[in-house]
C-alpha cells in the first residue's frame, strides 16, 4: 500500500537534514529516508571527524609557536575517544528519535525512485508530491594494479581509525589529501603524498598550492608532485607503492584521496525525468529543481561539494516548496582546507578571470611584513593574502589566504564578493587592531584596483 507525503527526502546528510527540518517546521508531512546514518558522510566520516582530529595537532603546534608555552603533547587515545564521541559512535538513534519527534516518518532503508512522485524504500512504497534527492557522493577509488594485495583506505577508514599506521602513502593532492596528510603527519605517521599534478589544490591559484606544499613539508610530509602511482605490491618490508618515476615507497597503508563521485547510479532518477551529466551529477536549475517536482541538493548535484553548499541548497529547495522561491547564487562561497595554517579562498582565480576576459589587478601580502597580529600570535609569523579585482567594475572578485584563522577571516572577502561591495568602501573599512582582518586594508593599499589609478 502506498503511503502519501507532501515531501520525501532521499538521503539524510547535511543537505537532506536542512531541507527536511525546514519543511517539518512549516508543518509539512515529510518522509525522510536514509540507508546508513542520519547525518551523512559529513557527520561520521568526513568534515566532523577530520576537523576534530586536526584540532589537537593544531593546538600543539600553536603552543610550540607561541612565546612562553612549553609542554603540549598529543594523546591519540584521548583524541580518538573525543572523535568517537563527535561521530556519535556511528549510531544515529538520537537523530532518528529527534526527526520522529518533529513529526517525520523516518525510514532506514535503501530507496530508489520508481516513477514520477513514487519511491520504493525497502518494503515501503512512498508517494510524495515533492521528492528531494540528497544522496551525496562517494569516494572514487582508482583502478590501481595490485591494490587488492595491500591495505587501502578512503576517508572512511582514515577518519574512524582506532590505530594509526607507522607509514602512509596518500594518493591525491587536493582537499582530502592535504587534510589527511596534515592530520597523520602531525600525529607522527611517516607520510608521503603523491600527486599527479604540478601543484597541490589545483582548482586554486598556483601560489596557494605552493604555500600548501611548503606547510605540508614543514609538517614532515614528503610531497611528490607530477608523479603517479603505478602498482601496489606486498613485500618483506610491508606494502610498497611503485611510482612512475621509477621509485618505490614502502608503506603500511595506501590512502585514496582521489575525488568523489555523485551517488546517482541505479537509483531510478531517470524514471522521474531527471537528467544526469556525464559525471553522474544530477542537473539542476537555479532553484535546485531537477525535473517537475523533483529537486536535488548537495554533492549529488556536483555544484561545489561542501557541506555549507548542501545546507544552502536545502534552504533554497524548502523555500521553493513553501512558495517563496529564490534563485541560488554561488558567488563568493568560501572554500577552506583545514591545513596548518588554514587555506581559504573565495570567488574566482586569475585563470578563471582570464577565461572570462576580465581586466584584473592582483596584490599579494606577506602578513608578517605589514601587520602586528602575526607577531603577537606566534614567534615565527606565518601568513599570506592574495586579492584579485575586476578593474572595470572596481570590485573584488577573488581572494585567498593561507594563514592562522584564515577560515574565519576569509568571510569578509566572501561577503564583499557576493555583495559586490565597491573596493573604495572596502579600502575605507577599519578593522580591529591587532587582527588578521587588517590584512585586507594593507593589501588594498598595494593594489591598483581602479582603471584610472
Ligand atoms: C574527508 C572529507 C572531509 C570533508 N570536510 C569538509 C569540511 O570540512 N567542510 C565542508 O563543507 N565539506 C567537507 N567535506 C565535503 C562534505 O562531506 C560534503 O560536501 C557533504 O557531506 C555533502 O552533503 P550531502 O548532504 O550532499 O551528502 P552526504 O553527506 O554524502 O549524505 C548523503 C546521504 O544519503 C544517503 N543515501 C545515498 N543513497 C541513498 C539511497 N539510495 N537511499 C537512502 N539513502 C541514501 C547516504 O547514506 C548519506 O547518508 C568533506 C569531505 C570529505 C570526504
Ligand atoms: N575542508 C573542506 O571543506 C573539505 C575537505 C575535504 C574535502 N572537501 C570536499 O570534498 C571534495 C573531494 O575532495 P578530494 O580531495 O577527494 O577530491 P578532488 O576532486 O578535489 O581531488 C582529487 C585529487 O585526486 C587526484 N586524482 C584523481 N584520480 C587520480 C588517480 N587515478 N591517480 C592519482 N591521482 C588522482 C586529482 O588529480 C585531484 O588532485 C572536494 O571537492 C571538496 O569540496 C572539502
Amino acid at each position: 500500500m502506498e503511503e502519501h507525503f507532501d515531501a520525501a527526502v532521499l538521503g539524510m546528510g547535511p543537505g537532506g537534514e536542512v531541507a527536511a527540518s525546514q519543511l517539518l517546521k512549516a508543518g509539512k508531512k515529510v518522509a525522510v529516508i536514509e540507508r546508513e546514518l542520519i547525518g551523512g558522510e559529513c557527520a561520521y566520516w568526513a568534515c566532523v571527524p577530520s576537523k576534530t582530529l586536526l584540532r589537537p595537532p593544531e593546538a600543539k603546534t600553536g603552543a610550540a609557536r607561541a612565546a612562553g608555552v612549553t609542554g603540549a603533547e598529543l594523546d591519540w587515545a584521548a583524541a580518538s575517544d573525543y572523535r568517537d564521541y563527535m561521530i556519535r559512535h556511528l549510531d544515529d538513534k538520537a537523530q532518528v528519535d529527534s526527526y520522529t519527534g518533529q513529526g517525520a516518518t523516518v525510514i532506514k532503508a535503501e530507496a530508489r525512485i520508481t516513477g514520477p512522485g513514487v519511491l520504493q524504500a525497502g518494503e515501503r512504497t512512498i508517494a510524495a508530491e515533492h521528492i528531494i534527492i540528497a544522496t551525496g557522493s562517494e569516494a572514487v577509488v582508482p583502478d590501481l594494479e595490485g591494490a587488492e594485495n595491500v591495505t587501502t583506505w578512503t576517508n572512511r577508514e582514515t577518519f574512524t581509525a582506532t590505530e594509526l599506521p607507522k607509514r602512509a602513502m596518500v594518493i591525491g593532492g587536493s582537499a582530502v589529501g592535504t587534510e589527511t596528510a596534515t592530520f597523520l603527519a602531525r600525529f607522527g605517521v611517516d607520510v608521503t603524498l603523491v600527486h599527479r599534478g604540478k601543484h597541490l589544490l589545483e582548482r586554486e591559484d598556483p601560489r596557494v598550492g605552493e604555500l600548501a606544499r611548503h606547510y605540508l613539508q614543514e609538517a614532515g610530509v614528503k610531497v611528490r608532485l607530477d608523479t603517479n602511482a603505478l602498482k601496489a605490491t606486498r613485500g618483506d618490508n610491508g606494502n610498497a607503492l611503485e611510482l612512475d618515476d621509477g621509485t618505490s615507497v614502502d608503506t603500511d597503508v595506501v590512502i585514496f584521496a582521489t575525488g568523489r563521485r555523485p551517488r546517482s547510479k541505479e537509483l531510478g532518477f531517470e524514471a522521474a525525468g531527471v537528467t544526469l551529466a556525464a559525471t553522474g551529477a544530477v542537473e539542476i536549475d537555479q532553484h535546485c529543481r531537477a525535473a517537475g517536482n523533483v529537486w536535488a541538493i548537495g554533492d549529488v548535484t556536483g555544484v561545489m561539494p561542501f557541506t555549507h553548499v548542501a545546507k544552502y541548497q536545502g534552504r533554497i529547495v524548502a523555500d521553493a516548496i513553501l512558495g517563496r522561491p529564490r534563485a541560488a547564487t554561488y558567488e563568493g562561497i568560501p572554500r577552506v582546507v583545514f591545513g596548518d595554517p588554514e587555506i581559504a579562498a573565495a570567488g574566482i582565480t586569475q585563470a578563471q578571470a582570464d577565461e572570462q576576459g576580465l581586466s584584473t589587478a592582483v596584490a599579494e601580502l606577506d602578513l608578517a611584513e605589514s601587520l602586528a597580529r602575526p607577531w603577537t600570535y606566534e614567534r615565527e609569523p606565518r601568513g599570506h593574502l592574495g586579492l584579485l579585482t575586476d578593474t572595470n567594475k572596481g570590485v573584488l572578485i577573488g581572494a585567498w589566504a593561507v594563514s592562522p584563522l584564515a577560515g574565519e577571516w576569509i568571510h569578509q572577502a566572501s561577503l564583499a564578493i557576493r555583495a559586490r561591495i565597491p573596493i573604495s568602501v572596502l579600502h575605507d573599512q577599519v578593522a580591529q587592531f591587532p587582527t588578521y582582518s587588517e590584512a585586507f586594508q594593507a593589501a588594498f593599499d598595494k593594489l591598483k584596483y581602479r582603471k584610472e589609478d
